[in-house]
């Protein structure tokens, strides 16, 4: 089998992270069959309409038989569910892998029912949007990105070199890492901004003393980029918040005090203490262009488009 080609792919769920994969899978031409199932018959209508697979199933049980790698993209809270639906007819030897946002709950509520002979091998592609749905989905979402796994102690070796060679070929770097590290980091870079950005635009729509009229006129670009982030989907981030409880409450106690410290200073006039933070987060800043993860640079993921060639 060439690199990162399957015979079979099951996609359970199919909305902005399973399209996107489906839609690469389609141009790459990895795989020979792609069998779509998700939870409402709408969206599963939506998804034959955009053609993102070969079959379309009701039933996420039906639509795992015979796969070679079955790849579940649902809201992290559905996890067990999905689990517990698929488990009787997985293939022998069939690589299943998910994309949720946190990873300890997620093996914690898939792990107990994956059957003797499959490989089950957690991942989580670092890219996305704040849209949801099949149609919000691209082909090329997941070029230059980090995709993080987070492999159980007893991960076949072959197993897993087959799950990275998929994920290269849809263009990700691949990374590693034990679960509870993963949920920390991405607690920090990914759950609290989301949440910081919920909270900011909740405070602006409660304002008695400014309209919601000049919220939308006057918005900074600051501003509207926390509203792009608040406007992600309520499922999704209510399940990232309840399924990584301890991680998100060590961080935003952090945060909190660092707030404070923050406060105390614009209160007491100490210009230094604000002078040298800003300084300070600038030079962060910096650090992420010049590593090249300046997702908005014009050559951004240019390394994967040139692998390919
Ligand atoms: N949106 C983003 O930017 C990113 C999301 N993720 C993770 O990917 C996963 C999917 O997220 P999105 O594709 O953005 O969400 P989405 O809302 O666009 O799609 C979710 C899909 O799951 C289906 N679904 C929901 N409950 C189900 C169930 N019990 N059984 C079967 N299907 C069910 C829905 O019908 C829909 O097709 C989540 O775990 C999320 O944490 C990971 C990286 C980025
Ligand atoms: O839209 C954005 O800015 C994101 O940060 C997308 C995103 C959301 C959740 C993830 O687990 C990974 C990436």
């Amino acid at each position: 089998m060439t690199d990162g080609v399957f015979d079979r792919i099951a996609l359970i769920g199919i909305g902005l992270i399973g399209s996107s994969i489906a839609r690469d899978v389609k141009e790459l031409g990895l795989a020979k069959e792609v069998v779509i199932s998700t939870r409402s018959p709408e969206t599963l209508r939506r998804a034959e309409e955009l053609g993102l697979g070969t079959a379309y199933v009701a039933s996420a049980a039906e639509a795992v038989r015979g796969a070679d790698l079955v790849v579940v993209s649902v809201p992290v809270g559905a996890s067990e569910e999905v689990a517990r639906q698929i488990a009787p007819n997985l293939k022998p030897g069939a690589i299943i892998t998910d994309v949720g946002s946190t990873k300890a709950s997620v093996i914690a509520q898939m792990a107990p029912h994956m059957p003797q002979g499959v490989h089950f091998i957690p991942g989580h592609p670092l890219a996305g949007t704040e849209k949801s749905g099949p149609d919000a989905g691209f082909a090329g979402l997941f070029r230059g990105r980090w995709c993080i796994f987070t492999p159980l102690p007893d991960t076949d070796p072959q197993a897993m070199e087959k799950l990275k060679a998929f994920w290269t070929a849809l263009g990700s770097r691949i990374d590693e890492m034990d679960p509870q590290h993963h949920d920390k980091v991405l607690a920090i870079v990914s759950h609290l901004p989301h949440i910081i950005a919920y909270n900011i635009v909740g405070t602006a729509d409660d304002l008695e003393t400014v309209t919601e009229s000049e919220v939308i006129k006057y918005s900074a670009s600051g501003f509207r980029d926390f509203t792009r982030l608040a406007a992600s989907d309520p499922t999704m981030w209510r399940d990232v918040c309840l399924h990584n409880k301890d991680a998100i409450l060590e961080m935003l106690a952090r945060f909190s005090e660092d707030l404070a410290y923050l406060q105390r200073a614009i209160r007491w006039g100490e210009g230094d203490k604000l002078f040298d933070l800003f300084t300070r987060t600038r030079a962060v800043r910096r650090s992420i262009i010049e590593a090249g993860q300046d997702v908005d640079a014009p050559d951004f993921g240019r390394h994967a488009l040139d692998a390919k060639k």
